[in-house]
């Protein structure tokens, strides 16, 4: 039987989507796993790779149109991902012919809508980002017995900077800087420790975002992923790092921020649910399809991709010419 993958990118983080529900099984863990790390490899995997690979199947949730589940380029599961979720809104949204509806995730159904777009040309989909978590244990964090982690240095990771640690649910460490360190070496060298390798602060692995504020609402976030590596946007990272922004650098609650990243630009809105800190975000973004792959269940299950050729659509080119406007 043959299988079609669907390649998208938000904010040029990109994936397969793997539609399970048009095959006649779903892949076991093992060959989802190995599917992913078979396809996202950037030199011999499908079409020039991917960051991962999002799963879509069916949801037993009543009143939801579907499963989410997020396999890193290295084939760990990770609970959430914004720009992911985007693009399965929209490919959800277009085969089921609906507007605003849920996704199920991990850990918590989220709402997700077509909203108006961002530029001509460009598709572009909302994305609630929830349940926030600041607890040590949401996080697998390890860090001095600290229950949480706002605004303090972590020596063995740096003598100068300051970390702040959040769940969304998947876990972020967000440090703000100039621009210089922004694009230095600093984001590699301690995101690299974190997660290519044992260490005693994040066993699981942790996303590391560096942030520089460019002025009232408007920052730039670049992202060294867990599972993947630099990565041209992070929507997590992106929504973790305006709720730190708002409560650390005087960012506004309920009103857009502009978040830039490598790969474009993206808005999201703060929410405070209560008096109580109960944060959520929105996350507004690029939902961009570049073209679908159709090859055998046998072929992507073996890996043999060398006949393969994507299938384009014209979108990238519209989502070129709305960068090299921004
Ligand atoms: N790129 C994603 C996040 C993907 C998961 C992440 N690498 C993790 O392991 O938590 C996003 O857009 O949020």
């Amino acid at each position: 039987m043959n299988v079609t993958l669907t390649k998208v990118h938000g904010s040029e983080n990109d994936f397969f989507i793997l539609d399970q529900t048009q095959l006649d099984r779903q892949l076991t863990e093992n060959e989802l796993k190995q599917v992913t790390q078979n396809v996202a490899k950037r030199s011999g995997g499908l079409v020039g790779g991917a960051d991962g690979v999002l799963s879509v199947t069916q949801s037993e949730h009543p009143g939801v149109a579907g499963k989410m589940r997020v396999i890193n380029a290295d084939g760990s599961e990770a609970s959430m991902c914004g720009n992911g979720i985007r693009t399965v809104a929209r490919y959800l949204g277009e085969k089921q012919q609906q507007e605003t509806f849920k996704i199920e995730t991990m850990y918590a159904d989220l709402m997700v809508k077509h909203a108006p777009s961002l530029a001509p040309g460009i598709a572009t989909y909302q994305a609630e980002i929830s349940p926030v978590s600041f607890a040590a244990a949401d996080l697998k964090m390890h860090v001095a017995d600290l229950s949480e982690l706002h605004h303090k240095k972590i020596p063995a990771l740096s003598q100068q900077l300051y970390f702040t640690a959040v769940a969304v649910p998947n876990p972020h460490l967000i440090g703000f800087v100039d621009h210089t360190t922004l694009l230095g070496p600093e984001l590699g060298r301690i995101a690299s420790y974190l997660n290519d390798g044992a260490n005693p602060y994040f066993p699981d692995g942790v996303n590391v975002s560096f942030v520089e504020v460019l002025g009232q609402n408007h920052i730039f976030v670049r992202t060294y992923e867990r599972g993947v590596g630099f990565t041209n946007a992070c929507g997590t990272g992106m929504s973790a790092a305006s709720l730190i922004t708002v409560l650390e650098q005087g960012a506004d609650f309920e009103s857009p921020i502009t978040v830039r990243n490598p790969g474009g630009v993206v808005k999201t809105l703060v929410h405070d649910r209560s008096a109580a800190q109960n944060y959520w975000m929105e996350l507004i973004g690029n939902a961009t399809f570049t073209g679908v792959v159709t090859l055998s269940l046998a072929d992507l299950l073996a890996a043999n991709f060398a006949d393969v050729e994507l299938q384009k659509t014209d979108e990238q080119t519209a989502y070129q010419n709305f960068v090299a406007n921004l």
